[in-house]
């Protein structure tokens, strides 16, 4: 089974956030079982492109509208992911740096899809299904089956996964053009809200989409930035996955990242020394519980109700908790959380991976007051590392935390994104520090859960198989 990855982003070439984690872990965890998986990004200009060999495996040409545009599709030589990987290169378009914000998003993302399909085509490349990631590859089940240019590829297979439904994609009418030649009578699957909308095509279109937690799936239904009627309509398409985490990048037991290697059987030692490390690093108190924030400093995931909690929680429990935050994002909300000049309180403004990996060793609990979490890796990240979850009951969250008062559990939950449940909840996190013997035991517990991609990636290939043999039924 070939099953060919699309996606903007690819941990360790390509990371804004967790699309990146995903797609760099999922198809290596696949070849593991026993299919042929690849993934093809855009080229970008960064550390692993210069680093690592790449070769040329095809130089053609395609349209977007009535340019011409060259193209080379370049792989990695060594296949150093665990999986091929292809990167597709077009001068002055997809040869930067960044992965998104630039003007020119719309060409950038609509020429790549073009350029895969024509690579896949005029090479024979063998793909059985086409799994696209978010909206950055959302034409492709669409032009598939709709263009005359790549009606070779009319029998494959698309699965669509929805990482993140806020963001789709939208491009206003004026830029159809772009696409090749398609069936006017169908151009109603690109539509919606009257503007081309590549997330909700890729629904209308794709065999089946999955979405990235079990409560996710059924949220789109009622929270997905307008497409909730699509998601009700076409539901019977749709299954709910619950990400994994790569071990090979997280677990503490070898991560070249952090201060001090740990397990099950030495967490206490292993999370304090790197406690103090960290804590001499940031000013901070390390006899204290250390509360941190890992994320995207966006509404989607509360962060603007961090600057008010902090403070709260300093005046209210003064000297019985620290915050470490790290994160980037809303100016506004970096510049808020920025501007607490407060003791027992460090903030970074910024993207950095190994701190990230640093602060999951160390702090004790982590906060997520998601308004929307599809998944949410940070609290997997968390578990693995021994490290409570302080989580909002939304999405993979409430998936993957159980309260410490429930049977099993060995996190906190909060229902709502306010103010005083949230104080609550580092209250509960203060109190459960206190009492060290059952926040060892909690420890233990976590760290013992298996969220390895091993069952996950095993879900996704018993998608594909249905999906082909339903192909095959219907010959
Ligand atoms: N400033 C910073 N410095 C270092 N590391 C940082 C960082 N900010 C974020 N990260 C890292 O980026 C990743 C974020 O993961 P999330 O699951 O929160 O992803 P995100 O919301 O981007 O993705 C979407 O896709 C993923 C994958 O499907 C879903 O889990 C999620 O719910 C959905 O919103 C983690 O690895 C985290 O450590």
């Amino acid at each position: 089974m070939n099953i060919l990855h699309l996606s903007a982003e690819c941990y360790p070439v390509a990371k804004v956030g967790g699309l990146g984690d995903v797609v760099g872990a999922l198809p290596k965890y696949q070849n593991k079982l026993g299919i042929y998986a690849s993934v093809v990004l855009p080229f970008y200009d960064r550390k692993f492109t210069q680093e690592n060999a790449l070769e040329q495996v095809y130089l053609g040409s395609a349209e977007l509208g009535q340019k011409t545009f060259d193209f080379e599709v370049l792989k990695e030589t060594h296949d150093v992911l665990g999986f091929p990987l292809y990167l597709i290169k077009i001068p002055g378009l997809l040869d930067r740096s960044e992965v998104y914000s630039y003007p020119d998003e719309t060409e950038q993302f609509v020429a790549y899809q073009i350029a895969v399909l024509e690579w896949v085509i005029k090479t024979n490349f063998k793909v059985d299904v086409f799994h696209c990631h978010d909206h950055h590859s959302g034409l492709v089940p669409f032009l598939i089956q709709h263009s005359r240019k790549f009606n070779a590829l009319t029998r494959v297979a698309s699965v669509c996964t929805i990482h993140n439904g806020q963001y789709q994609g939208w491009m206003g009418w004026n830029k159809f053009y772009y696409l090749p030649e398609v069936d006017l009578s169908q151009t109603g699957l690109l539509d919606w809200g009257g503007c081309i909308n590549p997330l909700a095509a890729a629904v209308k279109c794709c065999w089946a989409y999955t979405t990235v937690s079990p409560s996710y799936l059924e949220e789109l239904k009622v929270n997905s930035n307008g497409l909730e009627f699509l998601f009700e309509l076409e539901q019977h398409k749709g299954i709910g996955i619950i990400n994994g985490i790569d071990t090979d990048v997280w677990d503490p037991a070898t991560d070249a990242m952090i201060v001090s290697n740990y397990n099950q059987t030495n967490i206490k030692l292993g999370k304090e020394a790197n406690k103090i490390a960290i804590c001499e690093e940031f000013n901070l108190d390390a006899k204290k519980p250390l509360v941190t924030f890992i994320g995207r400093m966006v509404l989607e995931k509360g962060a603007d109700k961090l600057a008010e909690l902090i403070e709260e929680c300093l005046s209210q429990f003064k000297n019985e908790v620290s915050f470490l935050i790290l994160g980037s994002g809303d100016k506004v909300i970096e510049e808020e959380i920025n501007n607490l000049k407060l003791a027992d309180c460090a903030v970074v403004i910024g993207y950095n991976e190994a701190l990230s990996h640093r602060i999951y060793a160390s702090a004790d609990f982590i906060l997520m007051p998601s308004r929307v979490e599809p998944c949410g890796l940070n609290q997997l990240y968390a578990l693995k590392y021994g490290t409570v979850p302080i989580v909002r009951s939304t999405g993979g969250l409430k998936d993957s935390v159980i309260d410490f008062d429930e049977e099993n559990g060995y996190g906190i939950r909060f229902e709502e994104l306010e103010l005083t449940q949230m104080i609550q909840a580092v209250k509960r996190a203060i109190d459960l520090f206190k009492n060290q013997k059952k926040l060892n035991q909690l420890r233990q517990l976590m760290m013992g859960l298996d969220f390895s991609w091993d069952q996950s990636a095993q879900q996704y290939i018993n998608l594909y198989a249905n999906l082909i043999s339903k192909k095959n039924d219907s010959i």
